[in-house]
């Protein structure tokens, strides 16, 4: 049974899926103080949360059974996603549920600051019948200017385009064609400012777009020009638009975000010219509920260990590549879990190579998966999926992944190399149609061993007896062979041994086996 923690406020028409689900309890509340935060975080598998929920290193590290964190909504800027990814803890969120609703809630912004609709309001509700006051503008012909013209961006545009507005857009990802195709004018940083009658912006919070709007950047906008976030506190800076409405140089702001929320008693709010709204761009039934939904769906396929949809904290895989390497997941985590722990030294590169079938897929995924199988020896079963790129780079492990045409004959061909201060490890598998993994050269020598249970590796001078010698002492020891694999370079050369056996095989035997006339090196292991 999944525990699932919900510690923001949900649809409940929306996380239906969980409700319904045999294996999983749901908990929802959203009134928990830290500390009960913390307590009922330590025995859930799974949370869900919206804005609210500062999802700190504190929190995660109180979550040892933790495995997903699903955000219902677009923006992981309350989630530490450092401190998710070094734990192992999948980040999923829900970027599509809210785009209309937000773009929506954003047009409402641009009419109603255009046209002083809550100023007016408030004066009217406090019988006061004002109409010389609130003259506003009209929206046609104004230039609408849209910084990050992703998801909400682009349904902004068309909105005001429909408005008869003149629409032009900076986003890094913009390029001239795609801005031909979405009907709108491409422009640099600069001369989105500059142009601009009104600035709306709709980038995540990141470092690079942290106060992109600031006292340097209005300076190149138009007098009387106006400004409008929907997006992220903070990609705005307060202070400097502040300064601005109170200069004149900005006629107004619209604002759905703060800095700091809830924003109570902020300074903005006390000028006329600010219009605020306390974060409902994605607040509509229809928004809520379709992010719940999401979320949920993900939440539970990340626990149940199916394809993420929307994951935040590594690479999203499509579909139809994930369905291609899905068979192959078990053979790249053997690989790399056989080869580390038949390697000695400290571990300082991998190169993982792939050849046959698996020439034009995206391989990336696989190559997380050797990864992990490598760390695990070192890390155990902390090491998975979402952090083993970040644990191998944290630890200056260098990752390489190659294509190569040469198959050897294998219709597909995975092939994994650890360098470490000590020596340089080899080791390719195939899967074979019909019959699954099967290891298909160590090193220098041609096997064919299944990679599953538990193994002895043992290398040796090819001369005669030495296997006999070998499975005698095992049978002292009553272990039984499974199903043995000799490869060697040379009659009478270097020669290696490798055992499937029925139970794994203990110290002194293993000790035993090292004293065996022509053995030089015996490794156990358990896949
Ligand atoms: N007010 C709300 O309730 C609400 C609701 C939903 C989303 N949001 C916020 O709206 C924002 C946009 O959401 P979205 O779904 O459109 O995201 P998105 O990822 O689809 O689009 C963001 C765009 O910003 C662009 N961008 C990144 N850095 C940039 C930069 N330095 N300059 C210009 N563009 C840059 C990206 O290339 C991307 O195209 C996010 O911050 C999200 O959290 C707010
Ligand atoms: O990033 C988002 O999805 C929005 O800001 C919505 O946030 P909320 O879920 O707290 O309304």
């Amino acid at each position: 049974m999944y525990r699932v923690l919900i510690s923001d406020p949900l649809s409940e028409d929306g996380i239906k899926p969980l409700l319904e689900a045999s294996d999983v309890e749901a908990v929802m509340d959203a009134s928990l103080s830290h500390e009960e935060l913390l307590k009922e975080i330590s025995t859930s598998d799974a949370l869900i949360v919206r804005s609210q929920t500062q999802v700190t290193r504190e929190l995660i590290e109180h979550a040892p059974q933790l495995k997903v964190i699903g955000r219902a909504g677009v923006g992981v800027d309350n989630i530490d996603l450092d401190a998710a990814t070094d734990h192992g803890v999948v980040v999923v969120n829900a970027p599509d549920g809210n785009t209309i609703s937000t773009a929506e809630h954003t047009m409402a912004m641009l009419m109603s600051l255009a046209r002083n609709i809550p100023q007016a309001y408030h004066q009217l509700k406090q019988n006061r019948w004002e109409r010389k006051k609130f003259v506003g503008v009209e929206l046609k012909n104004k230039t609408l200017g849209i910084v990050g013209f992703g998801r909400i961006g682009n349904e902004v545009a068309q909105r005001a385009k429909g408005h008869r507005m003149k629409v032009i857009a900076f986003d890094p990802f913009l390029t001239e064609e795609k801005a031909n195709k979405a009907g709108v004018q491409h422009g640099t940083l600069e001369e989105v400012l500059q142009q601009a009658d009104f600035l709306t912006v709709h980038t995540p919070l990141i470092e690079k777009t942290k106060h992109l709007i600031n006292k340097e950047t209005i300076q190149l906008m138009k007098p009387g020009a106006r400004i409008l976030n929907c997006a992220r506190g903070g990609i705005v800076e307060e202070d400097a638009l502040y300064e601005a409405i109170e200069n004149g140089k900005i006629a107004g702001a619209a604002l759905d975000v703060f800095e700091e929320e809830p924003a109570i008693d902020h300074p903005l709010l006390s000028l006329e010219e600010v219009i605020a709204t306390p974060h409902l761009g994605a607040s509509t039934v229809e928004a809520q509920e379709n992010v719940a939904t999401d979320v949920s769906l993900d939440v539970m396929d990340v626990l149940r260990g199916g394809a993420v949809k929307h994951p935040v904290n590594m690479p999203s895989v499509s579909s139809e590549v994930m369905e291609q390497l899905a068979p192959y997941f078990t053979l790249a985590e053997k690989l790399g879990s056989f080869l580390s722990n038949v390697t000695d030294g400290a571990l300082e590169k991998v190169n993982v190579y792939y050849s046959g079938d698996l020439l034009d897929v995206d391989t990336t995924p696989l190559t997380r998966i050797s990864v992990k199988g490598i760390l695990k020896r070192y890390i155990g079963e902390r090491v998975n999926d979402v952090n083993a790129y970040k644990t191998a780079s944290d630890k200056g492990i260098v990752i390489n992944e190659q294509k190569s045409t040469s198959t050897k004959g294998f219709t597909n061909l995975v092939t994994i190399e650890i360098e470490t201060d000590q020596e340089k490890r080899t080791i390719s598998g195939t899967l074979l149609n019909g019959l699954g993994a099967r290891i298909v050269k160590l090193d220098e020598y041609s096997i064919d061993v299944v990679p599953e249970g538990h193994l002895i590796v043992i290398h040796h001078k090819d001369q005669p007896g030495a296997i006999g010698r070998v499975g005698s002492l095992l049978a002292e020891h009553h272990v039984n062979i499974a199903t043995m694999q000799v490869g060697r370079t040379n009659q009478g050369g270097e020669a290696v041994m490798v055992l499937t056996v029925d139970k794994a095989v203990e110290e002194d035997c293993q000790e035993q086996l090292g004293g065996v006339a022509d053995i030089q090196q015996v490794q156990c292991l358990t896949l």
